[in-house]
């Protein structure tokens, strides 16, 4: 592998008191990549793109940019700028002085200044725009003169915390095409952060999972999606059926009260596991073509799709995504491929194993 651009080692944040706010982060950014920081709220991913740009420190551990270590290095003599949630742009400057802000603080001569202002502006697409005030612009264009103010000076990384948080639903989604295409035209490295999941896949190279002060899983947002590494990140990352079952052995799980064909294998015989099933992967059939028999409890219309929410014999809730109709209060067939089984081991949540940690110390 590429050296990497940014990497953490074993880094552990506290703030005021000593509760860690980061446990033992690890990872490594490779460049020219987009990476998202993915969690909900409270689990530190403003922490980790502070320190990445240098506004606070980590109480251990080092952190690295192209191998250097950076630890001390203050924020302006870093090469990442960053895109904050309320884009923090002056409301009394123009548009092009707000991009130009910091390029006259570095005291460039005025004709250097003048053309990256123009090259920045052509490229979040905003050209012509140079006179209008950031209170005549609306909240995607104000958003592109955050990043174009950001590209401006050249960063090898660019951060951007919950940067479309702000807009409304649809210039949500556009925004998210705009910043991926950007992002690939202009080969910078992007760590993004956002606690939306679909954001988060829809956009990211490689997403860090957070929960509680530690990345639980990474990986491509197929990766992520598709193998769930516990029923946290399963639950987190798009909607799961999770069912405690016990691996009979290879290619044999047992859930809902009966044994089903899968295809993991080298977990130990009637070892308990965690049963992962999207709901995209359920189909409705008659009851004897069935895997399971289930009982049709709601239906919700989701557009392109019927969300079924239905009850096993064992009390078990099933949530199932289908063009198919089905009538509340009738008894179907769920259907399932060995395929779509994804088979955990079992793992207790980090809030659990913390308060058990908890009730041992005391
Ligand atoms: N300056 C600070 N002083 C003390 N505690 C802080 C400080 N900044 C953050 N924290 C605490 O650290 C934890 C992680 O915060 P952080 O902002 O990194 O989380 P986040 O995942 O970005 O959350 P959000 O999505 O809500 O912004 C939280 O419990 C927060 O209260």
């Amino acid at each position: 592998m590429k050296q990497p651009i940014i990497s953490f080692k074993n880094v552990i944040k506290c703030y005021d008191d000593d509760v860690p706010v980061l446990k033992n982060v690890s990872f490594e950014i490779e460049e020219g990549k987009f990476y998202t920081l993915l969690g909900p709220s409270g689990c530190g991913k403003t922490t980790i793109l502070r320190m990445i740009a240098g506004f606070s420190e980590p109480t251990e551990g080092d952190i690295y940019f192209e191998g250097r270590r950076i630890n001390n290095v203050p924020a302006n003599k870093r090469q990442v700028n960053t895109v904050f949630q309320d884009y923090a742009l002056f409301p009394h400057m123009d548009v092009y002085d707000n991009i130009a802000f910091g390029l006259r603080v570095k005291k460039l001569p005025k004709n250097q200044i003048d053309q990256k202002v123009k090259e920045a502006l052509k490229m979040v697409q905003l050209a012509g725009y140079e006179k209008r005030g950031i209170n005549e612009m609306s909240g995607g264009q104000r958003q592109r003169v955050a990043i174009a103010r950001a590209i401006v000076n050249e960063p090898k990384v660019l951060l951007l915390d919950e940067p479309l948080s702000a807009l409304d639903h649809k210039l949500r989604l556009d925004m998210q095409y705009e910043l991926r295409e950007l992002q690939q035209r202009l080969g910078i490295t992007f760590v993004f952060v956002t606690h939306d999941q679909e954001e988060a896949l829809a956009m990211s190279d490689e997403i860090f999972v957070l929960n509680n002060g530690n990345i639980v899983q990474s990986g491509t947002p197929v990766d992520i999606y598709d193998e769930p590494i516990n029923h946290y990140v399963a639950d987190f990352i798009g909607e799961s059926n999770i069912l405690n079952g016990t691996m009979i052995k290879d290619c044999l799980v047992e859930f809902a009260g009966k044994r089903f064909e899968c295809v993991d294998e080298g977990m130990r015989e009637n070892e308990p596991v965690e049963v992962v099933l999207r709901p995209e992967d359920l189909d409705l059939t008659d009851e004897e073509h069935g895997k399971l028999k289930v009982k049709v409890d709601t239906i919700l219309f989701r557009g392109v799709h019927y969300e079924i929410i239905c009850y096993d014999d064992e009390g078990n809730e099933w949530m199932v995504h289908t063009t198919k109709k089905a009538v509340p209060g009738t008894t179907i067939g769920l259907y399932f491929d060995p395929e779509d089984i994804h088979v955990m081991r079992f793992n207790e949540s980090e809030e659990d194993f913390d308060a058990r940690l908890e009730s041992y110390e005391d």
